[in-house]
């Protein structure tokens, strides 16, 4: 799904309006119902409501909304927030329509015009949407101050109020802060940056017809995953294949203290249908992987406690290999840089680097330059601002991401609440499964088995960037869905991973 900005919004408005046709005030009152149909649907019982409504469009939203729940027995008041003397025609319009059906609407101008908001109250935020311009000031932010001090459920109409669409807000910007927001057709770019998470609560799309052909055509480098677009991407298993079709993937992983991570990432790789896998992990962490991991072979390393990348035993050069992932648990001793330094040039196809190996990068930049190809990188925000640097909010952090995958010819995972994978080409594609549950130990070394084992596979890079990620994060939903996101650890979500 596409993620536009604001002037994209507003000519799909202009060319839904053109094309279908329809009159701009009916495409409002399309709005206002589907946001209706959610509310009802959420809302069933009739509590006690009030609504703020702005002056532009978003307000104009509101005040159909007001109506269509008169209409539907809730017990609604409305407040109208005048900061300024004119209202938009659509706005207008739709002012005129509540003001014949209800006479319970009061105006707000100044502070002693603001109603007390009691407990259990459900709040509609209709002050400003996708039209902010300037940070919220006078009246418009001692309103939304009191909302957000009341004790109340807020549901922001399209976007908080205050919140700019795609672009950075101050620190001092005073915002709705909403548990709900119901958005028109197609999520917003703000609802996906993790400062914004207060800004945005849980968040809806709502369809309401807009032109899809001006949608597909519309050029973005932002992309939003959904289940049904993740599930494209997953390829059958033909009925007469055998373990070599599916690749033959290395890991190069784990060190004394760390073996933890290199047993993670192969039981993960293992569940995510590679043909076969060898971990090549020291010396001390043989014994470990025979016996925690049986179906894979495992390779150790000249060296007791750390990876030096040469063998007791002769095995294929890691050229050979169908994929390599590289990283969990290997730690920064000198002898594991010189065999990150010595293996990288020989290396053709992409490869999976995480943990400790993105932290040798960092510290040797002239590495980055010998990444094969359209490998991928699967930095924390961490690891990530080490690799390029401190950015001042999440869209210079978009922009430095961008700007990264484009210079060195990579993919790049960024972890986090929507993970955003970064395309050589400078698309952004945010993951759209995962909870809170995953931030804890091993969860990345599991996606760093995920991916290895998908690349063995064949799958492009950016595809198995986008479909391992999604898997992941839904391997983490269905844990927290059985038995809560707290008591989670990495070890269940590879239990919990289907390819289906
Ligand atoms: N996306 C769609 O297809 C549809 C969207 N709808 C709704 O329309 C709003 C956007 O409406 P718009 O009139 O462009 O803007 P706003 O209502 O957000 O703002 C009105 C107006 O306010 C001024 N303004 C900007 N910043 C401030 C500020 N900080 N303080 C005071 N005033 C401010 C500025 O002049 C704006 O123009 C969208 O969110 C949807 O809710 C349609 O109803 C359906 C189709
Ligand atoms: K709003």
């Amino acid at each position: 799904m596409k993620i536009l900005n604001v002037d994209q919004i507003r000519a799909l408005d202009e060319a839904t309006i053109r094309h279908e046709p329809i009159a701009p005030i009916n495409l409002m009152e399309r709005a206002a119902l589907a946001f209706v149909d959610w509310f009802v649907d959420r809302f069933p019982d009739t509590t006690s409501t009030k609504i703020f409504c702005g002056l532009g469009n978003n307000g104009g939203d509101g005040m159909a909304i007001a109506r269509l729940l008169l209409e539907r027995n809730y017990p609604i008041e409305v407040n109208v927030v005048r900061y300024a003397p004119r209202e938009s025609d659509d706005c207008m319009h739709n002012h005129r329509r509540l003001k014949l059906v209800t006479e319970n609407i009061r105006y707000i101008e100044f502070s002693r015009d603001i109603p007390a908001i009691r407990h259990n109250e459900v709040i509609i935020d209709a002050i400003l949407g996708t039209g902010l311009s300037r940070p919220t000031e006078g009246i418009v932010k001692e309103v939304i101050g009191a909302i957000n001090r009341a004790p109340a459920t807020v549901v922001a109409v399209d976007i908080a109020s205050g919140l700019y669409t795609d672009q950075a807000n101050a620190p001092t910007d005073v915002i709705i802060e909403p548990d709900y927001t119901v958005t028109f057709q197609l999520p917003k770019l703000a609802f996906v940056l993790p400062k914004n998470g207060r800004y945005v609560g849980e968040w809806h799309t709502v369809d309401i017809r807009l032109y899809k052909r001006y949608i597909d055509l519309a050029p973005t480098p932002y992309y939003y995953t959904q289940p049904q677009e993740a599930r494209l991407l997953l390829r059958k298993r033909e009925r007469y294949s055998n373990k070599g079709t599916f690749g033959h993937a290395l890991l190069l992983v784990g060190s004394h203290g760390k073996m933890g991570a290199a047993v993670l990432s192969a039981r993960a790789c293992l569940r995510s249908g590679v043909g076969l896998l060898t971990v090549q992990v020291p010396r001390c962490g043989y014994g470990i992987i025979q016996t925690s991991v049986p179906e894979a072979m495992c390779l150790p390393d000249g060296h007791q406690n750390v990876l030096t990348g040469s063998s007791e035993i002769e095995g294929p050069p890691p050229s050979e290999y169908s994929s390599i992932g590289i990283g969990p648990g290997i730690g920064k001793a000198p002898e594991t840089l010189a065999m990150l330094k010595t293996l990288l040039p020989t290396l053709k196809k992409p490869i999976v680097v995480d943990a400790d190996a993105l932290n040798l990068l960092s510290e040797n930049r002239e590495l980055l330059s010998k990444l094969p190809k359209n490998s991928i990188l699967t930095p924390h925000p961490k690891e990530f601002e080490r690799l390029t640097k401190k950015w001042d909010d999440d869209y210079q952090k978009l922009e430095l991401l961008r700007e990264f995958v484009k210079t060195y010819n990579v993919v790049v995972v960024l972890k986090g609440a929507y993970s955003a994978i970064a395309t050589p080409e400078g698309d952004i594609h945010f993951n759209s499964t995962g909870n809170p549950g995953l931030s804890t130990g091993g969860t990345g070394d599991v996606l760093t088995g995920i991916l290895t084992a998908l690349l063995a596979q064949g799958y492009d890079p950016v595809e198995a960037a986008v479909l391992g990620v999604f898997a992941h994060g839904l391997a983490g939903d269905r844990v927290a869905e059985e038995r809560g996101p707290i008591g989670m650890i990495a070890s269940d979500v590879i239990d919990a991973l289907r390819w289906t």
